[in-house]
């Protein structure tokens, strides 16, 4: 029998941590106990989880006395500070910001592409990775497994749910406000807490997240530093530039790779044929192709628009599309933690 686990989900609220309770229960993942955490805004509110009532409670170090399984999506100030205070009490914790994704001591896993990771959690604390990076490694791992895989160039269209229920919010406003002929008011895009702000109804904005030193922000060296890190490939060439298109959910990427060997087109479709949480569509006769507003509220990845390169044999252009907040955030944590479960780590 499978063995019952105490859980809590902090960020119970957000856009992440709702699909997490949708999940939890699609899944029929094995809860002996839940509980629900938010910030002190939300303590005292109810929500409903599998048709029962909860009490939002506030998240403190205390919260997680006697959890097993602690899932983190407040932002990377609250996992800093109540992660390990959940690891000392001996909760396994998966944490889906970016806070621990980089330290050499913490597993960063897509169960897909790097499962063996998870036999070692010196911190108690597992990394989800950033969306458009997971989306994108589940992708290439079945090409690169039979072809290797030396350089990827991407470039992402984000969905404002990658930014939080604020920015889903914003979307909805600006529409009415175009419609209704008003001025539209930007408050939370690219970056909530930068001085300026731009409108994302009718507009894609070049910038998710603050930039870094060398001119690339930091989504895209999340996006370079974590693909190397859950593929162990330190030497792949990575390249990376992200831009928030006026989509709800779903995330699409124009992904250009180069391999080790040459390849054909068909092989590539074979690699991709039956790989592990992989939908291939692509039939150009008949226009099919991914696209976001079809991958919403679905768990595969799904990847279409497969051509080879014109000027090099081993160079392929790929179109990947996959649920930000279920492959990207959500889900893929709850694979974490059934992973952990089937291979007795929990
Ligand atoms: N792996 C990935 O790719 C993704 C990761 N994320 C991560 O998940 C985090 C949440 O994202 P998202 O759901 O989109 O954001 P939302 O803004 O929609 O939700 C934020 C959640 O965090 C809670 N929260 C905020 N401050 C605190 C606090 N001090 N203590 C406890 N809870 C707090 C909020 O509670 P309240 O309602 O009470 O304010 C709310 O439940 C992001 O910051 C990001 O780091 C997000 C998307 C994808
Ligand atoms: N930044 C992503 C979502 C996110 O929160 O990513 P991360 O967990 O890597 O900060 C987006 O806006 O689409």
């Amino acid at each position: 029998m499978t063995k019952k686990l105490n859980v809590a989900v902090v960020g119970a609220t957000g856009a992440v941590g709702s699909k997490m309770m949708e999940k939890l229960i699609e899944r029929k993942f094995p809860i002996a106990s839940i509980k629900f955490l938010a910030s002190a805004r939300s303590a005292g509110k109810q929500i409903e989880f599998n048709g029962e009532n909860y009490t939002i409670e506030e998240a403190k170090p205390e919260s997680f006395e006697g959890i097993d399984l602690a899932l983190f999506s407040a932002g990377g100030a609250v996992s800093e500070v109540l992660a390990p205070e959940a690891a000392k009490r001996g909760a396994i914790v998966i944490d889906n910001t970016s806070h621990f994704r980089m330290d050499p001591e913490v597993p960063l896993v897509v169960p897909e592409v790097n499962r063996h990771a998870l036999k070692t959690i010196p911190k108690g604390i597992i990394a989800n990775p950033n969306c458009s990076t997971i989306q994108m490694v589940a992708a290439l791992q079945p090409i690169r497994e039979k072809f290797g895989l030396t350089k990827v160039v991407v470039s992402t269209y984000q969905a404002v749910s990658g930014s939080g229920v604020a920015a889903i919010e914003e979307l909805r406003e600006q529409s009415a406000q175009w419609d209704a002929g008003k001025n539209v008011e930007a408050k939370v895009l690219p970056v909530k807490s930068d001085k300026k702000h731009y409108p994302i109804a009718r507009n894609v904005i070049p910038q998710i997240d603050k930039f870094t030193d060398n001119g690339f922000t930091y989504e895209e060296m999340k996006m370079i530093n974590e693909t190397k890190k859950i593929m162990e490939a330190p030497e792949l060439k990575v390249a990376a530039t992200c831009v928030r298109v006026p989509v709800v959910s779903g995330h699409s990427e124009s992904v250009y790779i180069e391999l080790e060997q040459e390849a054909t087109v068909q092989q590539i479709f074979d690699a991709l044929t039956d790989a592990p949480g992989i939908v291939l569509q692509d039939d150009i006769r008949e226009q099919l192709y991914p696209m976001p507003i079809f991958a919403e509220n679905e768990e595969p990845t799904y990847v279409g628009r497969i051509r080879q390169d014109l000027d090099n044999k081993k160079g392929f252009h790929l179109w990947i599309v996959s649920d930000n907040l279920l492959k990207g955030a959500a889900l893929n944590s709850i694979q974490i933690a059934e992973a952990m479960l089937e291979d007795h780590l929990l």
